[in-house]
């Protein structure tokens, strides 16, 4: 399977996250490509990789048997019809795209009946501990299968059987790196204020993260059991938790990944 040669057209975040993925789980340097509008982050992919870059979206498509499609929603539809006239025989390769949002129909309507799977990674996959949603559309059992080993490096990977549950992965896995950095950066925050440098202070909420997550994977325990280990009766993480609980954080969740749902799916209707 190594044997495919890959293009990333685009190679900002998560080509880059992909791309590290990929050759730290064995995937032949040589055999990936990645193509970007300008030249910095090529050189650096080059260095750090080994990989070979061009500026040229076509001559990588040419090049490629599977061509991952990496560049922001926005700029999909001018990406896809540039491709379509300066590299037509990409129209019967095998596509993988990484936006958000934008629903295999689109794809269709800009290069044909094409090949395609809608992978949804997140930035953990830079460091083997990510998840990719996966949605396939018109592929192969053959197909399928290479495109999961593509993603095995990355960390973890779901096949979805419907289309709209591309979104949910966005809210669950795909956006929500953020959500747990936003509250390291808050416990950061307070950290300092406490009178532990930015250094120590970051040290220690990442560590405590991965500490916790690392529990509860290596644990049949609930998150809510896990969390009732730590919480004493009378004691201070009760207080902790009844202030989150009573500013309505459960809510607050809900509410930000149904955003994030809601977010998927006015793009589909604005691009
Ligand atoms: N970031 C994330 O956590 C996730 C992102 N995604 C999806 O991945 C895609 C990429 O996002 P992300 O990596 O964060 O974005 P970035 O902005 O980091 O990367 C986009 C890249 O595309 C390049 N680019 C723009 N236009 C062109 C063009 N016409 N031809 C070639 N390259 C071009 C940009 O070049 P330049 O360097 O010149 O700006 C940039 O390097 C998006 O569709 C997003 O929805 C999916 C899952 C998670
Ligand atoms: O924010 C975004 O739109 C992309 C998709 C998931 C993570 N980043």
């Amino acid at each position: 399977m190594n044997d495919n040669r890959v293009a990333f057209i685009g190679a900002g975040n998560m080509a880059r996250c992909v791309i590290a993925a990929m050759v730290k789980a064995g995937y032949p340097a040589e055999n990936i490509m990645a193509a970007n509008r300008s030249q910095p982050k090529l050189t650096e992919l080059a260095k750090d990789y080994g990989i070979a870059t061009t500026l040229d979206n076509a001559a990588a498509a040419d090049w490629a048997d599977v061509i991952v499609l990496a560049v922001k929603p926005q700029m999909m539809q001018d990406v896809c019809s540039a491709l379509l006239e300066q590299a037509p025989q990409c129209q019967d390769k095998m596509f993988v795209t990484l936006a958000a949002g934008l629903p295999v129909a689109h794809y269709e309507n800009w290069l044909g009946n094409i090949k395609l799977v809608r992978a949804m990674p997140n930035t953990p996959s830079l460091v083997a501990l990510g998840v990719t949603g996966l949605f396939p559309s018109r592929c192969s059992n053959y197909e399928k299968a290479f495109v999961d080993h593509m993603f095995q490096g990355t960390g973890m990977t779901v096949w979805l059987n419907e289309e709209h549950e591309i979104n949910h992965i966005i809210a669950v896995t795909g956006s929500s790196p953020a959500y747990f950095f936003y509250f390291m950066q808050s416990m950061q925050q307070k950290a300092e204020q406490l009178g532990f440098s930015a250094e120590q202070a970051k040290a220690m909420v990442a560590q405590t993260a991965l500490g916790a997550a690392t529990m509860a994977l290596q644990s049949d325990l609930s998150f809510a059991q896990l969390r009732a280990q730590v919480t004493s009766k009378g004691g201070t993480t009760h207080e902790a938790v009844s202030t989150f609980a009573n500013n309505g954080l459960e809510e607050m969740v809900a509410k930000a990944m149904q955003a994030a749902i809601d977010r998927a799916q006015a793009m589909a209707k604005s691009i």
